[in-house]
């Protein structure tokens, strides 16, 4: 089923150029496929094996935590007051606690960054290796969110980011439900653009090789298909589902399509209350890293450096339209912003000689002007609205 190998990988460094940077593995899944049990299971594992994870929550309506967090979306906002102040639903709630967290994103990757390189303070605490990541069950509140794709984007833009989607085995056990999962996988795949495993959970109760044997054996999935509508059991063991020849059709021209995809996809079936699988899980978590940096990060890289470059254009063009409406002329280039003078020179109060005297320089008025300018616009840039104190309160928060 894995198509990649670890072998081709390029090594990855993390801020101080030697650690390797650790994993973000994100966790998503519908309500009920057992996400926050399998937090829990990963990390006591990762505990266990004397490697402890960094862990974020970013599930602002549980009332109930199985495992410890670093970073909870809970600390910072208060999903019960936005629902109140802004007259929401649970839904509209969740996805305007993720917006109100999205806005210290860069905080957020900022400490991650330093639990990923060793801290000189303190040589005895290891860099993390892995960086788990819980989400909401509505999982169209985080994936199709806007906030869902800065806190990805910003995630895969700093670490090997892979997405863990966990669903019920149960639950995906007849050929109808396992197709529902796989098209709801393939959204998310194409949506984030990340390496993805698919996790099949409870296989305490349901055991998950059908699933395998379905995902590499088209005839197999064919089988199973005839099987259920001679039956008329489209539902499975979930229900009692009636299926028409349509049905049978629409699910055979499905398993075709998917066939393709199902090859960028690593499976694993595991209990998150059992603890059996976990090994695989974490094997799956290495191998699609590597994949993550050998395929991804080149692309990745390239859209960046896209963005930045349209960012500067924009840049220079609004520059250059001020310069113009304030009919001062000259052309704006964003490449002069390193070698601006401190500007307070040009912050002095003017003597009253000065004040009087009609001989201002018009060309050293215009650079002083163009100058400052160009240093907020690349402050505005730097900072994106940090707030220290936010930092401070994590810390204080998790010690
Ligand atoms: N038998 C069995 N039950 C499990 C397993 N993992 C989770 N469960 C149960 O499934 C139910 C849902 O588990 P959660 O971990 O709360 O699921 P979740 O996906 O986080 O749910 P949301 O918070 O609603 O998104 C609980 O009753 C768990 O005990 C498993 O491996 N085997």
């Amino acid at each position: 089923m894995d198509s990649t190998s670890a072998s081709t990988s390029t090594p990855a460094t993390g801020p101080d150029g030697q650690t390797e940077q650790p994993v973000v593995v994100v966790c998503v899944g519908m309500a009920g496929a057992g996400k926050s049990t399998f937090m829990h299971r990963i990390t006591s594992h990762l505990h266990a094996t004397k490697e402890p994870p960094y862990v974020m929550n970013l599930d602002p309506a549980i009332t109930y935590s199985p495992y410890q967090s670093n970073i909870d979306i809970r600390d910072s906002v208060n999903y019960k007051k936005v629902m109140e102040e802004y007259n929401l639903g649970p839904n509209g709630g969740i996805m305007t606690s993720l917006n109100l967290f999205t806005t210290k994103v860069d905080q957020v990757i900022g400490l991650l960054e330093k639990r990923a390189a060793p801290d000189p303070e303190n040589p005895n605490r290891k860099p993390v290796k892995h960086i788990l990541v819980d989400t909401p069950g509505q999982i169209e509140a985080f994936v199709w969110s806007a906030s869902g794709s800065i806190l990805l984007d910003s995630l895969a833009s700093s670490f090997p980011t892979v997405i863990a989607y966990v669903i019920d085995t149960p639950r995906a056990s007849s050929t109808s439900t396992f197709m529902s999962n796989m098209l709801y996988a393939c959204s998310i795949l194409y949506k984030t653009k990340l390496p993805m495993i698919i996790v099949f959970n409870k296989t305490d109760v349901k055991d998950a090789e059908f699933a395998r044997e379905w995902m590499t054996d088209f005839e197999a999935f064919q089988a199973a298909l005839e099987n259920d509508q001679s039956n008329n059991a489209f539902g499975g063991e979930e229900g009692s589902g009636h299926g028409s020849g349509y049905m049978g059709s629409l699910l055979n021209s499905m398993s075709l399509m998917l066939e393709e995809f199902y090859r960028h996809l690593s499976m694993v079936g595991v209990s998150a209350t059992q603890g059996t699988g976990i090994d695989d899980f974490f094997e799956a978590v290495k191998e699609k890293a590597d994949e993550f940096r050998r395929d991804y990060q080149p692309e990745l890289d390239r859209k960046r450096a896209e963005r930045e470059e349209n960012k500067k254009k924009q840049r220079e063009k609004e520059l250059d339209k001020m310069m113009k409406g304030m009919a001062m002329g000259g052309t704006a280039s964003t490449s002069a912003v390193g070698d601006i003078e401190p500007e307070d020179d040009n912050m002095e109060p003017l003597s009253p000689d000065e004040d009087s005297d009609d001989e201002i320089d018009d060309e050293q008025d215009r650079e002083g002007l163009q100058a400052r300018y160009e240093a907020s616009m690349q402050h505005q840039a730097d900072s994106t609205g940090a707030d220290a104190s936010f930092a401070k309160y994590l810390h204080s928060q998790r010690g």
